[in-house]
């Protein structure tokens, strides 16, 4: 990450002010809210290609240390190097070292058909059957099957870099048109996508995860889910090694009121994946089980307003706001620190951890004069974000 070590000497900048294309906007202090034996540290707001965030300058040794904050990362890099060379420019402070002058400018592949989750939210629509990879590995299965198919649209989900790095090389390779593939872990992504829309998903070769079972893929949550976005004749089907797995199941899958299922043992189909290779070439048996949906749902809506209350008393607030963290049932809040933003009444940051606790989200809260929004964009409308937040109005409010 590009940063800055430079010499501890009074040259404040003044705010707001730009130069050479990049705005600071605010600087907040930290507050010392947790009260350890602290060094002095702030947040630089910084406004630079219509992109939004923050700048951590801290005392490092006798010097000062500007870099990225971790929680508002943007890219592409280049912009993060632009901003702090600006801000040492402007506040004309000597750099004892920098990583930023030559920063290496690495060509990235084409990520056109990476997606984050802001497209499903808000962007993505298609006429075309949806069909769902979760954990495609190598992505020989997919590929295939996208190959075959060019009118059903594609949706791969890892959370392995390297591989999805690998599958949107061959996309580009093979010429695809009807793969996207999203960073994200399938048990929290199919709440994005609309009722009655998939025709298949197929969960190859998940990982057992025997001694950790909270971190399967397969869960009561997760079938439900899936029936949801299941058209009637759509199919979830696993295809597993793992005798284990596949009785849990079964298990899990029998007796639904919306779906039937059927099973098999060493059944062939077109394309065998990497992993299915290497079970076989060692004689273990292959399960598949299949489950069927037969009954419509409702649709959802993906609309949630993330607005706070109208004022917030924050000089107040800070003093009760509580330093462990608030566990419920299914979601989490965790105040990590809070900064106050000199010569201003009532406004500051507050960093935030909050949301499910398989995909915990980190955020500041902005409060200019009373009024707060969340810093950079709203969170993701998930169950858990939606249920923390309507905590996080109530503590804000007292
Ligand atoms: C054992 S590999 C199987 C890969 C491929 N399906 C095959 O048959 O060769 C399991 C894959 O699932 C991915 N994975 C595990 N948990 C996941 C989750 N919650 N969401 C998405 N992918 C996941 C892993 O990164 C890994 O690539």
């Amino acid at each position: 990450m590009p940063h800055i070590i430079f010499e501890k000497d009074n040259n404040n900048i003044t705010v707001p002010s730009t130069i050479d294309g990049t705005q600071f906007e605010f600087i907040a202090k930290s507050y010392n809210f947790t009260q350890k034996q602290r060094k002095e540290e702030y947040r630089i707001s910084t406004k630079k290609d219509d992109k939004r965030f923050l700048l951590t300058l801290k005392e490092k040794n006798e010097n000062y240390l500007l870099k990225a904050d971790k929680v508002t990362r943007i890219s592409p890099v280049q912009i993060l190097k632009d901003s702090i060379n600006s801000y040492i420019k402007l506040r004309e402070s000597k750099i004892i070292s920098s990583n930023t002058q030559n920063f290496n400018k690495k060509v990235e592949p084409s990520q056109e058909y990476l997606k984050d989750m802001d497209f499903f939210v808000n962007d993505f629509k298609t006429q075309k059957e949806i069909q769902i990879e979760i954990g495609f590995g190598s992505g020989r299965h997919l590929l295939h099957q996208a190959k075959n198919n060019p009118n059903i649209q594609f949706i791969g989900l890892e959370i392995h870099t390297p591989s999805i790095e690998q599958l949107l090389k061959q996309i580009k390779i093979q010429e695809l048109k009807n793969i996207l593939v999203v960073n994200y872990d399938a048990r929290l992504f199919m709440e994005f996508i609309s009722s009655n829309k998939v025709g298949k998903i197929f969960v190859h070769f998940p990982v057992p995860w025997d001694k950790k079972p909270h971190r399967r893929v397969f869960s009561n949550a997760f079938i439900n889910e899936a029936l949801r976005v299941l058209k009637i004749d759509g199919t979830l089907e696993l295809r597993t090694d793992s005798r284990k797995y596949f009785d849990y199941c079964v298990e899990l899958l029998t007796n639904l009121p919306k779906g039937k299922i059927t099973i098999d043992i060493n059944k062939d189909l077109e394309v065998s994946s990497k992993y299915e290779d290497r079970w076989k070439k060692q004689g273990k048996n292959i399960y598949d089980v299949v489950l069927t949906c037969n009954q419509e749902d409702k649709d959802i809506n993906f609309d949630f307003d993330f607005s706070f209350d109208e004022f917030i008393d924050f000089e107040n607030i800070i003093k009760d706001i509580p330093q462990k963290a608030i566990v419920e049932e299914d979601f989490f809040i965790h105040i990590e620190d809070i900064y106050t933003i000199e010569d201003k009444t009532n406004s500051g940051l507050i960093q935030i951890t909050f949301g499910s606790f398989d995909r915990p989200l980190s955020k500041y809260i902005l409060i200019e004069e009373g009024k707060a929004s969340y810093y950079q964009d709203s969170p993701l409308p998930t169950s858990a974000n939606i249920k923390a937040h309507k905590q996080l109005k109530g503590l804000l409010k007292k």
